[in-house]
């Protein structure tokens, strides 16, 4: 007999992974604001880190002032990730997600629109995202997709989870600009089946289809306008 591995819906949701937060919007905004403007520098000290070629010397001067920001940083601290918040006016907040938060320097990040059809997101990918010469990393290709393609089963107003997610990379994508598409393909009950897509300006590069899930018992939040 096989045992069941907790789902999201006992391991993250119930277990407090989705915190209700009751921080006013104007304030999250204002908050975000600041720790995004951190990460963005975050995120040029890893480019400037992977493309130096500045003297040993200088390299260990440097990593010693990072240390000593680090010790900053640390005086105050979350005791864990930072999980998933959502107010009462269902704006949502995850600074620490890998792909669109806030606070995260190795997120690019992807900048969601939702639109009637579903999403995009036009990004700039450098150098830390690659993985064969000049092109994107394929594990870099699915991980924004994921995100993408969750995004657009979730709607805004609901949280669906990647239960399968197919990739087909028809030609390699080049590190640059790209826009990323999802668009709900169908539903049946708590599935959300997408379609997904990454494009250069030659066309596609990478096609995806996935099968989204929302847990049994998780909130529905009312239909918002599309932005
Ligand atoms: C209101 C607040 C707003 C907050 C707003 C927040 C913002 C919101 C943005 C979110 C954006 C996320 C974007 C990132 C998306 C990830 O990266 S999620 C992380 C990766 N995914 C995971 O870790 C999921 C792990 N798997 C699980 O937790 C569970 O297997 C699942 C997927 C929740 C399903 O569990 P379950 O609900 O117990 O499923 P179950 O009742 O057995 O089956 C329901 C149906 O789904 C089908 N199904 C189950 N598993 C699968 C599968 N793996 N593949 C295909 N079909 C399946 C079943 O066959 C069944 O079909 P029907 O019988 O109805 O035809």
């Amino acid at each position: 007999m096989t045992s069941r591995q907790p789902s999201l819906r006992a391991s993250a949701w119930q277990a407090g992974g989705f915190v209700r937060d009751d921080t006013p919007t104007a304030e999250v905004e204002r908050r975000e604001a600041v720790i995004e403007s951190l990460a963005g520098t975050v995120r040029d000290l890893i480019d400037a880190t992977i493309r130096t070629t500045v003297e040993d010397d200088e390299v260990h001067r440097v990593r010693d002032d990072l240390a000593a920001l680090v010790d900053r940083l640390r005086v105050s601290q979350l005791p864990g990730p930072a999980g998933v918040r959502y107010n009462t006016e269902f704006r949502s907040w995850n600074w620490g997600n890998a792909v669109v938060g806030a606070a995260n320097g190795i997120a690019p990040p992807l900048r969601i629109v939702h639109d009637s059809d579903g999403c995009h997101a036009d990004v700039v990918l450098g150098a830390a995202y690659e993985g064969p010469p000049g092109l994107v990393h394929g594990g870099v290709s699915a991980l924004l997709l994921d995100h993408i393609m969750g995004e657009t089963a979730s709607g805004r107003r609901r949280t669906a989870f990647t239960g399968t997610l197919t990739m087909r990379y028809r030609r390699g994508t080049p590190l640059g600009p790209l826009r990323l598409e999802g668009r709900i393909v169908g539903e049946e009950r708590r599935k959300i089946f997408v379609a997904g897509s990454i494009s250069d300006a030659d066309g596609v590069t990478v096609e995806a289809e996935g099968v989204f899930i929302q847990p049994a018992g998780t909130p529905t939040a009312p239909e918002r306008p599309s932005t």
